[in-house]
């Protein structure tokens, strides 16, 4: 259960932003990717989830492995904690959402609608999805955002839990989350020519 990506080019909005890459991934491996703003990290995330097309390239990923939590949180507002970690648990079929509330320090807020969360706890609900999906690829897309110092922690914790069980995880993030055995893929060598093309990926923005 190997990630490959071979030279893969990805744009947005008619743009092409990057060109060329490639890696690899194998199970206990994290590849964290490093790029200025606007560069094209959120857009390569979407192509590796499946969310819009490559320009060209290959992409090979576990097959119904792959979970991606992108900016949005993606929860239910008039659910509470329980109720949103319950359904997505029913989604993947996996039956137990308790270590999902556990490591996300989640139990005191499991009765909470989820609309009435912080935007941190709202976060960790998110991030805590992840977990009940059983799936061995983790797609992160600037996961700490809103989190505080003990919660992006806590969050490095689970990470490496995830690696440790034979995990993956590919993440966008601008700040160090404590995981030094990450490799780093530093996207500004794959920068794409500025040339302009059609908007053939307008139905995928
Ligand atoms: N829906 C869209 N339509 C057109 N262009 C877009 C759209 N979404 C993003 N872009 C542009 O695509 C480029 C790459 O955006 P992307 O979100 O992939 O960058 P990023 O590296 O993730 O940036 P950041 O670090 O700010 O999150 C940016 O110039 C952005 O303005």
């Amino acid at each position: 259960m190997e990630c490959m990506v071979q030279d893969l080019s990805v744009a947005r909005g008619g743009v092409p932003l990057l060109q060329g890459v490639g890696f690899s991934l194998v199970p206990g491996e994290a590849l964290v990717l490093r790029a200025p703003n606007g560069a094209g990290k959120t857009t390569l995330l979407r192509c590796l989830a499946g969310l819009q097309p490559p320009l060209s390239g290959q992409v090979n990923l576990p097959e119904e492995g792959v979970a991606y939590a992108s900016h949005a949180d993606g929860i239910k507002t008039q659910l509470s904690v329980r109720e949103n970690l319950r359904f997505w648990a029913s989604v993947h079929g996996v039956a137990d959402i308790g270590e999902a509330l556990e490591r996300f320090d989640l139990v005191g807020l499991q009765t909470r609608l989820a609309g009435h969360l912080s935007a941190g706890q709202k976060r960790r609900l998110g991030l805590a999805r992840l977990l009940v999906t059983g799936r061995p690829l983790w797609l992160l897309d600037e996961p700490t955002v809103s989190l505080d110092t003990s919660a992006v922690a806590l969050f490095g914790d689970v990470v490496r839990s995830h690696l440790a069980g034979g995990g993956m995880a590919i993440i966008a993030t601008h700040i160090d989350l404590g995981l030094p055995e990450a490799r780093v893929l530093e996207l500004g060598a794959f920068k794409a020519r500025a040339d302009t093309m059609d908007t053939f990926d307008e139905a995928f923005l």
